[in-house]
Parts: structure tokens; C-alpha cells; sequence
């Protein structure tokens, strides 16, 4: 089953208010997602991962993942597209902070594309179902710069630049190898699986009564 961005929005805000907090759902979903690629990569053991982490929950997701990378051995660096005073969520900057304890991953933050490596794998946590209008710096330049960078890219909940509802693209977006959303299908997502890569939709724990009234 397909659902739209609204019912996504209100499922999760449903479920959060079950007591199911945006912060269990974002863990849970970094940490689906790190499963696939590992299960796909085989082994990530000193592998260098470049995660561009956006303000927004999507840049959540990808901070859960940098830490579960970091327990599997790879290489980890963040590069948040902004400053960290200005993380949107109270459950992305939960994750900011804990990574702010980890030596074993590099952050670094401001959004250059200026790195002392190439990476094996790129996850592109920069945006997902808020996506709004044309893509601002500095979120373009790194959408550029994974498209320019011949490597494995792996995409948080959508490649950004996607409309996760429509399947429509802003001016820029990234083309991946993999994406994994999370909950259930959005119904732009499959429309576009040239950007997509193999594409699957993970269960996050949120309960079935969320979705009582929306679905
Ligand atoms: N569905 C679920 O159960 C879960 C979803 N999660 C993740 O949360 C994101 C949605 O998070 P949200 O904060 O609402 O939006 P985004 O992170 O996608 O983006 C907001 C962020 O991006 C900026 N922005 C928007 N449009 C543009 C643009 N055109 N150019 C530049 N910047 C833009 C905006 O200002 C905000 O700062 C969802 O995709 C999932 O990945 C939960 O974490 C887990 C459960
Ligand atoms: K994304």
C-alpha cells in the first residue's frame, strides 16, 4: 500500500503522541536502514562513509546512522549542511549530541564539498518529505557533488530533490543505488526508480492504531 506525505505526517505525529516519540521512530529507522546497506555491502570495516546530513529529520536519520556505521567498523564522517544551533527537531539534535561524544566519527558542518578523501559510500540524509520548492544552498552543492562523486549512494527515506508525494523532481536531485523509506511506501517513490535504486520500505515500530482514522 501507497500513502500520501499528509497521512505520513499524521501517522507519526499519532504515534508520538501514543507515547511512540519521533525519537524511537528516528532511531529505528537509521538503524533499518544501516541493515540494508551493511546486508548489501557486505562488509563495511574501514570503509570511508560520507553522510550529508540536512537540518530537518532527514538529516536525523542519517545522524542514527552514522552512529550504527560507526559500531559496524566503517569509517564515518557527517558533513551538516548548516549550522548546529540551527538543527530543526529536538530528536536530530538528540543524535547531534551523542555524535558530538563519538571521536570515531568525524563531524564537520557548513555544507563545503572540499573533503581530504574519497569516499566509498555516500548517504544522502539531506532532505525527505520536506521538501519545498527549489533546492538552496548549501543543499544543492552537496546534491552536486554526489552526483558528480562515482561511488555507492544510498538514499534516506527519498533521493533528495524527489517529491516523495508527487514523483516529481526540484531543479537539482540525487541519483542513487539504494533507498530506504520508512512506515510505508510514499506514492511518488516508486515512480521514479531510475533515482530511487533498489528501493524498500521499512517498518519503524509504529503501532497499527496510528494509522486508525488516517488510512
Ligand atoms: N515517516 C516516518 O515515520 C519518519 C520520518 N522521518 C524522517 O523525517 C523526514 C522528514 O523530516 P522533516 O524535518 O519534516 O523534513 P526534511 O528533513 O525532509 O526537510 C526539512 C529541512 O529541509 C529544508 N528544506 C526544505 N526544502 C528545501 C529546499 N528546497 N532547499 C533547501 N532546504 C530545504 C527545510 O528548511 C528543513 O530544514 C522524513 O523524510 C524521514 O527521513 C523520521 O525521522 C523517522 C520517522
Ligand atoms: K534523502
Amino acid at each position: 500500500m501507497e500513502i500520501t506525505v499528509d497521512q505520513m505526517y499524521n501517522i507519526e505525529n499519532k504515534g508520538h503522541d501514543m507515547g511512540f516519540l519521533k525519537k524511537f521512530m528516528m532511531e529505528n529507522a537509521g538503524a533499518a536502514a544501516v541493515k540494508r546497506l551493511v546486508e548489501k555491502l557486505g562488509n563495511v570495516d574501514s570503509k570511508n562513509i560520507l553522510i550529508f546530513v540536512g537540518m530537518g529529520n532527514n538529516g536525523g536519520d542519517g545522524l542514527v546512522m552514522a552512529r550504527h556505521l560507526a559500531g559496524y567498523g566503517a569509517k564515518v564522517t557527517v558533513m551538516l549542511l548548516g549550522n548546529p544551533e540551527n538543527i530543526k527537531t529536538e530528536e536530530s539534535n538528540w543524535n547531534w549530541s551523542i555524535l558530538e561524544k563519538m571521536p570515531s566519527v568525524k563531524l564537520m558542518t557548513g555544507g563545503s564539498t572540499d573533503f581530504d578523501f574519497k569516499p566509498d559510500v555516500i548517504i544522502d540524509g539531506i532532505l525527505g518529505t520536506g521538501i519545498s520548492g527549489e533546492i538552496r544552498e548549501p543543499y544543492a552543492s552537496a546534491i552536486n557533488y554526489i552526483n558528480k562523486t562515482d561511488c555507492y549512494k544510498f538514499a534516506v527515506d527519498v533521493p533528495s530533490g524527489l517529491d516523495p508525494q508527487t514523483g516529481e523532481t526540484a531543479n537539482i536531485f540525487t541519483k542513487c543505488d539504494m533507498t530506504v523509506t520508512f512506515h510505508k511506501m510514499k506514492q511518488g517513490i516508486p515512480k521514479r526508480k531510475d533515482l530511487t535504486g533498489e528501493l524498500f520500505a521499512e517498518k519503524i515500530g509504529i503501532p497499527p492504531e496510528a494509522e486508525e482514522g488516517i488510512l
